[in-house]
């Protein structure tokens, strides 16, 4: 499972937490406006934006997981497993691999405006990156500053819905998210109220009561109600720390810790965990792309500025994986 968020302090951030049971070789990659991403059914890109993200690199070719691009446009895919469908190759339509698709928007859009445009053309189609690496089921969010959506390619159709909550998580639909956040507009982060006998007092044993209900399991409909709710009660500073602080705490409330979903025995015998890899918050402004790992708390960042922008080869950071302790005596 995954979990996608954006939030506005002084500067934006976009960031996800990356649930799984293993992990790709994945490492924070900047690509540089001059490298070619060579396109299966589209012209080659010779020339795009920069971005900076968390990408699987296979013989040089960046598979995004997560990107922002120098302008701030921001994307993440996040499986939508059952409800993804990749078309056959489309005559006349901008034919575009699911493994391309966040180059392809974040290569050429500023903004969620500019990308709505290249998206009426587009079809997701099902193509594969190799043998090895056949295609994910995906839905992915989309934000610039000002705006968040959704893409979805189903059966029915690519549809792009306006995410107003600037959360997204994985199975259903957007829209069913939406329908069962209904089910949570009563609850606040201030003292319950008493509305069901008002004439008998009810003694508010504890504090955080007024959030009562607000689902604590892992499952996508509930990370979705849960995160909401702690983004859209977030009190944060301004500052650089106290932002990105914030933004890690909210992901926080959606992580999982192994062993809380289990997904059965693997082929030695050895329980298969799913649980939060990494955690990421990329500053849109700064185009800083910070990470925490499973066992590595402290944060680590990596400026897209300080790097070759204007070059042809990618700048890969190794993640910083272990525990960073800082030990007092
Ligand atoms: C597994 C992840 C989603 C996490 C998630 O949501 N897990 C919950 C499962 S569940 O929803 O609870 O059942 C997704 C998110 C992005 C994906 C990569 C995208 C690039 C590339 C595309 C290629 O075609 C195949 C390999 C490739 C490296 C992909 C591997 C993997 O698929 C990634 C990491």
């Amino acid at each position: 499972m995954c979990t996608a968020a954006t939030f506005h302090t002084k500067d934006h951030y976009f960031g996800r937490n990356l649930d799984l049971e293993f992990s790709y070789h994945e490492q924070v990659t900047v690509l540089p406006r001059n490298r070619t991403v060579p396109m299966r059914v589209m012209e080659d890109m010779k020339q795009h934006y920069a971005m900076i993200g968390m990408a699987f690199v296979v013989d040089g070719f960046p598979l995004y997981y997560d990107a922002t691009n120098e302008h701030g446009l921001s994307m993440a895919g996040l499986n939508f497993p059952g409800n993804a469908y990749y078309a056959p190759v489309c005559d006349g339509k901008d034919n575009v691999a699911s493994f391309e698709v966040i180059l392809w928007l974040l290569g050429q859009c500023r903004t969620v405006a500019e990308a709505r445009e290249k998206i009426e053309n587009m079809n997701i189609c099902d193509i594969v990156f190799s043998p090895e690496l056949p295609a994910s089921p995906l839905h992915w969010m989309l934000a610039d500053r000002e705006e968040c959506v959704v893409l979805e390619q189903t059966k029915s159709g690519l549809r792009v819905h306006e995410n107003p909550v600037g959360v997204m998580t994985n199975n259903p639909t957007f829209d069913y998210h939406m329908t069962h956040l209904a089910d949570y507009m009563n609850v606040s982060g201030d003292p319950g109220v008493n509305r069901m006998m008002p004439q008998t007092e009810l003694n508010q044993y504890s504090r955080g009561m007024g959030g009562f209900g607000i689902p604590g399991d892992l499952s996508s409909a509930s990370r979705f109600v849960k995160v909401a709710f702690t983004k859209m009660n977030s009190v944060s500073g301004s500052g650089e720390s106290e932002s990105i602080s914030q933004f890690f705490k909210i992901l926080g409330s959606v992580e999982q810790q192994r062993g809380c979903c289990r997904l059965g025995k693997d082929e030695n015998g050895n329980e298969q965990c799913e649980y939060t890899i990494y955690s990421s918050c990329c500053n849109m402004d700064k185009g800083i792309y910070y990470y925490t790992t499973y066992e590595n708390s402290q944060i680590t960042g990596v400026n897209m500025h300080h790097t070759d922008l204007d070059g042809t080869e990618l700048t890969v950071f190794d993640l910083v994986k272990g525990q960073q302790i800082r030990m007092e005596n």
